[in-house]
Parts: structure tokens; C-alpha cells; sequence
């Protein structure tokens, strides 16, 4: 990297990184990018990937920078990996001209890792990647691009999701009055900062005395934005029938539970909309490697001490956040953030690193890291020049394909991918097969609010928001749904299906790839387009793929013969 430019890679990495971070909170957590487009100091194109399934930044950026962009240097957070084969940012930024791209991450996913960086280079663009002069004077950039990607970083080396512990204390440290009273510890600043703490993360976890005795929301109070899932902790099940959190309407609750226990009462939470899920035995790691099964990113951990402390010893937390608040309580028996640990001595404590320590009303907010954020282990010249990784023979030769999330191996598969659609015989462009499904809900009904919905659902952001207007008009107004609906999303799904992949050819050969494997969509919520959690849903998602394959293959053969 030239010494001289040293100065604007590192101011301009740092924008990168801080205008990644864009879109947390209004979408579900998702790989952090950005693209800042610039000559010398001069910022002529910038823009973030708002979440998943939208436009990737560097289209857009290269869009705002028009002519500008010629012999400018592309500056991405990490590296590019949206595009499952369609390889948009790089044709984007080929053809914008830009003379050189700096990359801060080289992308964790072993799928896309260092193949657009060798992309570029192919294509005659020098590529700098921050990552492998990280500890010198791009510390700081570097250190901002890996921290608006932590759970991504966390995700891919450890395969568990990231999580925080937060809690808010007293001065005396501790976390409610001994009478297990605890509203309020900390400020309505502090709180509030809780609320866009949550709508980062994936899912909030508590245990069953919090619930027992606090009957929270978990909820992010604002109206719109990601909403994470809830999830209780409890061996015992034994709690209340009348909580807040048993409300689903608005969000999502899960209750993870030793198997066997209190099964009419499990029955119970399952009428009112809330899922249930049974361990063996429910422990910290358990529900992790679920959690990451289920693809989540972030997790927040709003426990009390009796959950931390086997949350903290099984290694499974990675930062913590602390609201210090200038009270004292007092109380021997008063609870604690962290129960138990066995440690003895004072050199056992757990130690944290890169502590900040910022002030939040009349609070002390405390944060640090239990583990350092990961990096990668291999450099990105050691791919560059590895031909297996341009292949996509790196995915797995099972017969059986798991998808989900858009960053799988095979997430382009999914109907939340940035794949815009035109229906044959159409002018109407949808900017995903998710947008034009929700639409079709409540197309041809004569209602004034069906209509505003599909103007909604064909204006939402991102597939997720297209899918949360959809789904929550079909269930609070199921009049509003037309009424062939079940009868005709088959064929709905199936014409967008043909739609996308008759529309993009990489993706065709995506799909041609997995010819003799089974195409499973694994999501654990969804029983009709899904496997489902248990794996006994219909997955007609795949079925419709695997229908899709068969048909391509066939009329492939047949213009060959
Ligand atoms: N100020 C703050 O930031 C906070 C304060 N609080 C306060 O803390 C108090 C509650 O804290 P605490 O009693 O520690 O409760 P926790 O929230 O830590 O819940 C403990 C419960 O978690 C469930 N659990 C499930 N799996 C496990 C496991 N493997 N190990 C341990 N527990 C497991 C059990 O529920 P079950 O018994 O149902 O089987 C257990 O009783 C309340 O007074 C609350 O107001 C709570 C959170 C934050
Ligand atoms: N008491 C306390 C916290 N407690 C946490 O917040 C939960 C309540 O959330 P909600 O019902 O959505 O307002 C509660 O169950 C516990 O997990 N948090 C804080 O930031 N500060 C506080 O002083």
C-alpha cells in the first residue's frame, strides 16, 4: 500500500466502516457493507447496503459518483459477497473505472472469502486489503471495519453468534433490591440505549426468574424496524399464562425448555402463537448452536446473574455492557449481574478488553470484549491464487442442500436475495420474489387498504419489510387476503421462481450445480415452505427449486439433441 495514500485510505476506510453500520436497527443484522468512492480527499460516491436483499453499496455508490469515478480508488469495508455469482459489485466497479480498490475485511464466509478481491485483481484492478496492515497506521480503520462486522467475524470463526451480556447496576453492584424489585436501576437515556441495543441483535435472551419477575416487553418501542425475536430460558416452565411476552402480535417469542417439561403447559403457549422448543438439556451452548443454526447474527443477553454466570463459564459471551448507575441499594441478598463462577482467587477473574467507558445521562456505560474479535486466519493473497476458490466446486457435494440466510453457500436460493423480477406479459418491475409474493396476498381485492398494501409491500425497502407488511395484514385482517390464496401461492411462488432464475443466468447455474441433491429450505418456522425446526415441514420452497432444476435440465438437453 503507498505510504503517500496512507492518510486518505485511512480517513476514507474509517467513513466506510461508520456508514456500514447504516442499517442497524431498521433491518435484521446482516453482513455490514459499504462503498465510499473517492479521488485524493474528495468523497464523490458513498452508500451502505441498507440489509439483506437490497442493492449492494458499491452499485450504488458508483451510481452517485457517475463520470467521477473514473481513476478514483473504491474504498469497501469488506469485501464483497452478496452476489452469489452474479458478481455485481465487481462489473459495477469495473465498469466505473475506479483505478484501484482498498478492502478493509477480506469476506469471513469461506464461500465468498478472497474471491472477489482475486475478481478485481483478474480484472486488472489493484486490490489493497487493510487486514494484512492492520497492526500499524491503519490500526484504527482496520479495528472499525472488524468491529461493525464482529458477528459476522464471531459467526464464521466460531460458529456461534455474537453475543452481549448487558445488564444495568448499581453502584454497589447489583442488579434489583433484594425483594428482586428492579425498575428502574438505570436512567430512561440508558434504557433508551438498550432499545437500539436490541433492535441490533437477532434475539434477546432471559431466563425464567427475569420473566417471573419482571413480566417484560423486550421490545425496541419503536414502530417499523427490526424487531428481534424473544427468547425465555426456563427449565422448569413454571411460569405465568398471563405475560406480555405471550403477546405475539408484534413480536416473536421463543421458549426454550428441557424436553418433557409441563407439556400441557407448552400447549398452551403454542395456541397463542408462541414456539416452543425442547433440549435435551437446556444450556447456554445448546441454545447458542441453536440460535446459530437458525442463522441469527446477534444475540443480547438480559439475564440476571443466575443465567450469566453458566452463560459466561461455557465461554459463549463475547462483549459486555454495563450501565453503572449512582445509586446504592444495598442488600446482602440483594441479586447480582454474574452468580457463581468458582473462582477463588482474584487472578481468575475474567479480564476484558478494549474497555470504553462512556457516560449516558447520570450513568457510566461500561463495555468491553471477553475475547478478542476474531480475524482471519489466512491472508486474501493466499487465495488469490488458488483456483478452487473461483470454483464453485467449493460447495459441498452432499445430496442433501441446506439454504436459508442469503449468506449460505447456496443463500441465493432464497427469496430474499437482490434479485428484481418482471412477470412475463408485465411492465412491473419487484425488487425480489419476496416483494411480488407478499403483493399477490392481496391483489385483485377491492379494498382501499389491500391496494395500499401492495403499493407498500412494492415500495418496502427490503424483502424483510415487504415480508413483515404481508405477513401482518394477512393476519390482522384475513379478510383483506384474496380469497383463492391458498389455492393459487403455489403457482404464485413458481411463477416468480421462473421469473428470477430465467432472468439471471449465474443463478441458473447455481441451480443446474446441485443437480442429484436434494434442495432443503431449512427455515425452522416455516412448515409449508420449509423443513421446519423438527425437519417434518413440506419444504415446497425446495420442491418447487428441485421442479425449476429439472425443467432447465430438460430443455437443455433437448436443445442439445
Ligand atoms: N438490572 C438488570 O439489568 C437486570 C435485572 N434483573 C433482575 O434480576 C432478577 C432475576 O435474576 P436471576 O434470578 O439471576 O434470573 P435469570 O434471569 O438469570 O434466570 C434464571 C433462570 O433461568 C432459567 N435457566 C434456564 N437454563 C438455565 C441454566 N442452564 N442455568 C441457569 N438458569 C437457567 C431458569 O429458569 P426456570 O427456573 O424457569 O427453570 C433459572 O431459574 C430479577 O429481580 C430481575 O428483576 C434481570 C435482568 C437484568
Ligand atoms: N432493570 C433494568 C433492566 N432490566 C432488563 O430489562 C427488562 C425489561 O425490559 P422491558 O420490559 O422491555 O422494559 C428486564 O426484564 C431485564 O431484562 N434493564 C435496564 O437497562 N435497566 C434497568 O434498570
Amino acid at each position: 500500500m503507498a505510504p503517500s495514500n496512507a492518510g486518505f485510505d485511512s480517513f476514507h476506510m474509517l467513513r466506510a466502516a461508520e456508514l456500514a453500520d447504516g442499517s442497524a436497527g431498521h433491518t435484521a443484522p446482516h453482513p455490514n457493507s459499504a462503498c465510499v468512492i473517492a479521488r485524493s480527499e474528495k468523497v464523490v460516491g458513498e452508500a451502505f447496503l441498507y440489509g439483506q436483499g437490497t442493492r449492494c453499496a458499491e452499485i450504488q455508490a458508483v451510481e452517485m459518483a457517475g463520470e467521477l469515478s473514473r481513476g478514483a480508488t473504491a474504498y469497501l469495508n469488506l469485501e464483497p459477497g452478496d452476489c452469489h455469482g452474479d458478481d455485481t459489485a465487481i462489473k459495477a466497479l469495473k465498469q466505473s473505472g475506479v483505478a484501484r480498490v482498498v478492502v478493509g475485511l477480506q469476506h469471513p464466509l469461506k464461500h465468498h472469502s478472497g474471491k472477489a478481491i482475486a475478481a478485481l485483481r483478474g480484472l486488472g484492478i489493484p486490490v489493497d486489503v487493510l487486514e494484512k496492515h492492520g497492526d500499524g497506521t491503519f490500526k484504527e480503520a482496520f479495528r472499525a471495519c472488524q468491529e461493525v462486522n464482529a458477528p459476522l467475524l464471531y459467526r464464521a470463526t466460531h460458529g456461534v453468534p455474537f453475543s452481549i451480556l448487558k445488564y444495568a447496576m448499581t453502584l454497589d453492584g447489583k442488579i434489583a433490591a433484594s425483594t428482586g424489585h428492579a425498575s428502574w436501576v438505570s436512567s430512561k437515556m440508558s434504557r433508551q440505549r438498550v432499545f437500539e441495543t436490541r433492535g441490533r441483535s437477532d434475539a434477546i435472551i432471559v431466563g425464567g426468574n427475569t420473566v417471573r419477575r419482571d413480566n417484560p416487553r423486550l421490545t425496541t418501542r419503536q414502530e417499523g424496524g427490526h424487531l428481534p425475536v424473544r427468547v425465555v430460558m426456563s427449565r422448569t416452565l413454571n411460569l405465568p399464562l398471563e405475560l406480555h411476552l405471550w403477546d405475539v402480535s408484534n413480536a416473536h417469542t421463543i421458549v426454550m425448555t428441557q424436553r418433557g417439561a409441563r407439556r400441557e403447559f407448552q400447549r398452551e403457549l403454542v395456541a397463542r402463537g408462541v414456539e416452543v422448543v425442547e433440549f435435551d438439556f437446556l444450556t447456554p451452548k445448546a441454545v447458542m448452536d441453536y440460535c446459530y443454526e437458525r442463522g441469527f447474527l446477534s444475540v443480547l443477553w438480559e439475564c440476571g446473574g443466575a443465567l450469566s454466570a453458566p452463560a459466561l463459564a461455557a465461554g459463549i459471551i463475547h462483549k459486555v455492557i454495563a450501565f453503572v448507575a449512582p445509586k446504592i441499594i444495598g442488600g446482602v441478598t440483594a441479586p447480582t449481574p454474574v452468580g457463581e463462577l468458582g473462582m477463588v482467587e482474584m487472578t481468575q477473574a475474567l479480564n476484558l478488553l478494549d474497555v470504553t467507558f462512556e457516560q449516558v445521562g447520570p450513568d457510566m456505560l461500561v463495555s468491553g470484549y471477553l475475547k478478542p474479535i476474531p480475524r482471519m486466519k489466512s491472508p486474501a493473497s493466499a487465495y488469490a491464487d488458488d483456483p478452487s476458490i473461483a470454483d464453485a466446486g467449493i460447495f459441498s457435494s452432499s445430496t442433501v442442500i441446506y439454504f436459508y440466510k442469503s449468506w449460505d453457500p447456496y443463500g441465493a436460493f432464497t427469496n430474499f436475495t437482490a434479485h428484481s423480477i418482471k412477470l412475463p406479459g408485465s411492465s412491473e418491475t419487484w425488487k425480489s420474489v419476496e416483494h411480488y409474493y407478499q403483493a399477490q396476498k392481496f391483489s385483485g381485492v377491492e379494498d382501499e387498504l389491500a391496494m395500499q398494501a401492495i403499493e407498500n409491500i412494492r415500495n418496502a425497502e427490503s424483502p424483510e419489510e415487504a415480508a413483515r407488511i404481508g405477513r401482518r395484514l394477512a393476519r390482522e385482517r384475513p379478510d383483506l387476503v384474496r380469497p383463492d390464496w391458498e389455492n393459487s401461492k403455489m403457482d404464485v411462488m413458481e411463477e416468480a421462481l421462473v421469473a428470477k432464475f430465467s432472468s439471471y443466468p449465474q443463478l441458473r447455474s447455481l441451480l443446474l450445480s446441485t443437480a442429484g441433491c436434494v434442495l432443503i429450505e431449512s427455515s425452522p418456522h416455516d412448515y409449508f415452505w420449509g423443513s421446519g425446526k423438527d425437519g417434518t415441514g413440506q419444504n415446497q420452497l425446495g420442491r418447487l427449486l428441485m421442479k425449476l432444476r429439472a425443467t432447465i435440465l430438460t430443455e437443455n438437453q433437448h436443445q442439445l439433441s
